[in-house]
């Protein structure tokens, strides 16, 4: 038997398929050809308007151009935005078929963590938990843990982890616990309802209580020592490795994954480099301690919420006719806190259910910065370097000068873990530390051809560009059981704060000499290269949203016709695309068994961020550009309010944020209501025709529609997440004033 399985094809035991999905990717197809028909009129219309004002000089030119601007961004978007929809594909896998477990390769977890006020040490904690209870061989599996904050009490919590983890991850294994986070299983009745337990009856029910128990213990512990005053962020530190060993373990029959708690050296006015600065330290302490081939990258708020996800990731890793070219395999972002009236479209539906699912039927999906098992080989750069002779000097060079590290990169992964020879080693603790040290990456290429990349905030996106860019393939996977599960952006101050970062890290790579649109498509496919230059360019729509807030509107008011008349041909083409792209989007989020209340969500959502997030990232990366801004990575707050949490779950909005997104937010959706009002008066008293005004007046309409929300925090609503009266104020102001002098703007030329 043993001879037929060796000498059998793989090819009939596939570890893992993939379908091309063909029913949606010919819709996609047809929907590209004739949208595509009907923008090519819209341009033929619209050139041809200037071209008669030109001659004629009857009407004012600068609304027509300043609109032909939006709708040309708005295109350039769009087309790039097609290359996603062109082959989506999606993938099984037969974790059956895998090797025996000792041929399994190591693997090690990072799990960064930055602001402990911001980011609760037990939270952070709950993800190491869950992450030493993958369904792994524990030998193979080594969890580090970076702490940016440089904060005791989250060292202390690591050991509390650590001593829980001894009875929780038993459990887990005995009772085949599905749900492998604590804090996940003693909360949730949901997840709990789909675990299986094995023998149910072998003193369970007994066991979960004490398990409960201890869980309790070890919660208060760590929260009671989150709330001293010790629990804040350390900027001036040196390194402090510490492998955690469990001295008990002589009695202990079972089996832990390895723990190491790193926070790399800091001092002010050092750059590091936020995100991928740590995890660039973190590939250079775990080189020395595990050295494992394959790397699980979590933020901290990102649990593991299937035991099996390394295992369905080693089905595209080991498979033959993938590996060699395989960087990562992207498993969805999904969250624990949605509500089902997401109202700040925080599931990103569109992103992990459609459009990397684009992206895996191309060169596949972009890195997501959490939720995916990585070749530590594909940042490396080796390939090439170990054909060459080996060149000591240009690999200091490149990677700093521990020979220790170098050693490493030639050195297979030490497959065993060997606590008691190794890691009591102090010279080499000493030499982890060198590794995380500020100036370790002086003059080496660390950040710029070596490890994560850093001119982006966009950290994940920017280094998986360039692994794509190097011929590297990734894959997405998205199990019917979500892998991971973090907490998603509850109020829209977190949400807008969290956008502006993405369209600044965005953007600064598309200002960049890697800008996708140029520099990819020689070294990758000019589809790909769509893809991300779609994702870099996006924060550019702030364009289209401000203009096609203001000018049609001033406009109106101006008797200046920017659209055509209903009774004229092309307001068909003009409607045919509005109704077109919205079926396009409902026949989308259909695909992915939402509900249509998504679509209005998604719409607004969409256009808050283009008014405010994409607004301000893009003048922090052009500003940046300049020189005259640094960089900046705020983490997304993770601590739960109750309140807030309140408002979300029953589809309210909480506008308790700054007033730099609400008063532009609120100027224009005032600017438009009273632009609505005006137009009806004219219409009523045939001042002017319909006819004339349908498309500017329906416009109007829209947006207020659309912004109603916004209107009602301004005027109806009394409670906490309202729009306070003095913002409110200003907005109304600023409208007026915007009426007042439009007229100039528009009919200046
Ligand atoms: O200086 C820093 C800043 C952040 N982080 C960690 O980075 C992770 C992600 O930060 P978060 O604030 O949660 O960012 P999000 O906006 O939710 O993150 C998305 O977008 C980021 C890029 O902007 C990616 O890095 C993330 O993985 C991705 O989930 C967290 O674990 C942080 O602790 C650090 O380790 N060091
Ligand atoms: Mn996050």
């Amino acid at each position: 038997m043993a001879l037929q399985t060796n000498n059998s094809n793989p090819d009939d035991h596939p570890l893992n398929l993939f379908h091309i999905q063909k029913s949606t990717l010919i819709i996609n197809r047809l929907y590209i050809l004739f949208h595509s028909i009907a923008i090519i009129l819209i341009f033929y219309f619209r050139i041809n308007s200037i071209i008669t004002i030109l001659n004629s000089k009857t009407q004012p030119l600068i609304p027509h151009l300043l609109i032909f601007i939006s709708e040309l961004t708005l295109t350039f978007i769009w087309i790039l935005n097609q290359a996603c929809y062109w082959r989506p594909v999606t993938r099984t896998v037969f974790p059956e078929r895998l090797p025996e477990d000792e041929n399994l390769p190591p693997i090690d977890v990072f799990i960064c963590t930055a602001d402990p006020r911001a980011e609760p040490p037990l939270g952070v904690m709950n993800t190491v938990i869950s992450a030493m209870a993958l369904n792994y061989p524990p030998e193979k599996l080594c969890v580090y843990v970076s702490d940016d904050g440089g904060c005791p009490v989250t060292l202390e919590a690591m050991r509390e982890a650590l001593k829980f983890a001894k009875i929780w991850v038993p459990f887990c294994n005995k009772y085949g616990v599905k749900t492998i986070c604590p804090a996940a299983y003693f909360t949730g009745q949901k997840e709990i309802d789909d675990d299986v337990v094995v023998d149910s009856d072998d003193g369970f029910e007994a066991e979960k209580c004490r398990v409960k128990e201890e869980y309790e213990l070890f919660g208060e512990k760590v929260s009671k020592a989150s709330e001293s005053e010790r629990c804040i962020s350390n900027k001036d530190h040196s390194a402090v490795v510490e492998v955690m060993v469990d001295h008990e373990s002589k009695h202990n029959q079972t089996k832990l994954p390895l723990l190491v708690y790193v926070s790399r050296e800091k001092r002010p006015f050092y750059p590091h480099h936020f995100k991928a600065g740590a995890l660039n330290a973190l590939l250079r302490v775990s080189s020395l301690i595990s050295n494992a081939p394959y790397i699980l990258g979590l933020d901290c708020d990102m649990y593991c919420n299937d035991t099996n996800s390394a295992r369905q990731a080693m089905c595209f890793h080991l498979d033959p006719n993938l590996s060699s070219s395989l960087a990562f395999v992207q498993f969805p972002q999904s969250f624990h806190n949605l509500s089902k009236h997401d109202i700040y479209e925080s599931e990103l539906r569109c992103t992990f259910k459609t459009l990397w699912r684009g992206m895996d039927g191309l060169k596949g999906p972009c890195l997501s910065g959490t939720g995916y098992y990585l070749k530590r080989e594909a940042l490396y750069e080796l390939p090439s370097m170990l054909e060459d002779m080996i060149n000591l000097e240009e690999l200091k060079q490149n990677f700093g000068l521990s020979n220790e590290f170098i050693r490493s990169l030639f050195k297979k992964c030490n497959t065993k873990i060997d606590c008691k020879n190794k890691l009591f080693d102090e010279l080499l603790l000493q030499e982890t530390k060198h590794l995380a040290s500020c100036e370790y990456e002086n003059d080496t290429k660390w950040g710029k051809e070596v490890g994560f990349r850093y001119i982006s905030v966009a950290e994940d996106y920017f280094t998986s560009f360039n692994m794509h860019c190097k011929h590297w393939l990734s894959v997405y996977h998205m199990p019917s059981r979500p892998s991971f599960l973090g907490s998603c952006t509850t109020n829209l101050n977190d949400l807008l704060t969290q956008g502006t970062r993405w369209s600044a890290g965005l953007m600064e790579v598309a200002l960049s000499r890697y800008s996708p649109f140029f520099y990819g498509p020689s070294r990758t496919s000019i589809l790909q290269s769509f893809c991300y230059a779609w994702m870099a360019f996006l924060p550019t729509t702030f364009v289209f949203s401000w203009i096609i807030a203001i000018i049609p509107q001033l406009s109106l008011l101006n008797n200046i016709n920017i659209y055509p008349k209903v009774s004229n041909p092309f307001f068909f083409v003009f409607v045919y695309v509005f109704v077109l792209s919205n079926l396009q989007h409902m026949r989308e989020i259909h695909s992915t068994g939402a509900s249509l209340h998504a679509w209005k969500h998604e719409q607004r959502v969409w256009m808050v961020k283009g008014i405010t997030s994409h607004l301000y990232g893009s003048i922090h990366a052009i500003m940046e550009k300049i020189g005259v801004k640094e960089g900046n990575f705020l983490p997304t707050n993770k601590v739960i309010n109750e309140d807030e949490t309140k408002l979300y779950q029953m589809g309210i909005y909480n506008f308790q944020t700054s007033s730099i997104f609400l008063v532009p937010l609120c100027s224009l959706v005032t600017l438009n209501l009273l632009t609505f009002a005006v137009a009806i008066i004219q219409i009523t008293f045939h001042k002017v025709h319909f006819n004339d005004v349908f498309m500017q007046t329906f416009l109007s309409f829209y947006i207020v529609l659309m912004g109603y929300p916004v209107l009602e925090g301004m005027m109806l609503r009394k409670d906490k997440g309202r729009i306070a009266p003095n913002v409110s104020c200003y907005s109304v102001i600023f409208s007026v004033f915007v009426l007042s002098f439009g007229k100039l703007l528009v009919t200046l030329f």
